[in-house]
């Protein structure tokens, strides 16, 4: 058996100290308007962190129906060759999903995410990326995105169910994930039942 090395690679990228959720939470009050960058999430963001040289340095507005971004993949993101790798697809919708809660006005974070992966996202291809609040039933955000090509062609689309929490969940992010207990089943996070043999 392997023994489990940490990966000491990239001390700067390191998680954010706690202080940061609070700051985080501050820029809420001031977003900025609809023709301005809004802030990221924190400076080493995997989706959008401008510190982060791993990252995607999504770059995200609003507008009168939620967020948008434009981006391309690039080599660090490839799966099959020419093709953006699925997880980091995954990773800047997840991320763009985030840039909701500036209009919500909330933390909150992702409990469910699906993706549909229509056509292939190519690498180093400009596209447009959309998110909207779907809808809110308290603590639950129902949020829907879609990634298109220059073509007005959807290439993606995702759904997300967001849970908004206190600050708390940021600030002892340990003691949350130790209080971690078997998943609830819920029916939209059934696949189809596997046939016994
Ligand atoms: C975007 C956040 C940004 C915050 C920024 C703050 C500081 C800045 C610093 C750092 C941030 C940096 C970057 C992050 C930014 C963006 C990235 C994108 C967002 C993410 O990447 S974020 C990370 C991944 N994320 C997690 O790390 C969450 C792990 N998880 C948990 O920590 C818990 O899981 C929790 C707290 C979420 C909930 O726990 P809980 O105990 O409070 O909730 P519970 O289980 O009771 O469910 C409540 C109700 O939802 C229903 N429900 C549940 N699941 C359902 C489903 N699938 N379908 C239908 N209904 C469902 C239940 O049925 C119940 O419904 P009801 O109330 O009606 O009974």
């Amino acid at each position: 058996m392997t023994e489990h090395t940490p990966n000491t690679n990239t001390p700067e990228t390191a998680g954010p100290e706690p202080f940061e959720a609070e700051d985080w939470i501050r820029t809420f009050a001031v977003a900025p308007p609809e023709h301005v960058d809004l802030p990221p999430h924190h400076p080493h963001c995997l989706g959008c962190g401008p510190a982060n040289p791993h990252g995607h340095q999504l770059r995200v507005r609003r507008d009168a129906h939620g967020v948008y971004a434009h981006h391309s993949f690039d080599s660090r993101h490839v799966g099959a060759p020419a093709i953006a790798h699925g997880g980091a697809v995954a990773t800047v919708l997840d991320d763009l999903f985030g840039f909701l809660l500036y209009t919500v006005g909330e933390l909150a974070v992702t409990r469910h995410l699906a993706i549909d992966y229509l056509a292939p996202v190519l690498l180093d291809t400009p596209y447009t990326l959309r998110s909207h609040i779907h809808s809110r039933a308290g603590r639950k955000l129902h949020l829907r995105a879609t990634i298109e090509n220059n073509h007005a062609h959807v290439v993606t689309t995702a759904t997300a169910l967001f849970l908004i929490v206190d600050i708390d969940h940021f600030l002892t992010p340990r003691h949350n994930a130790s209080a971690a207990t078997a998943p609830t089943t819920h029916e939209d996070q059934q696949g189809p039942q596997m046939d016994s043999p």
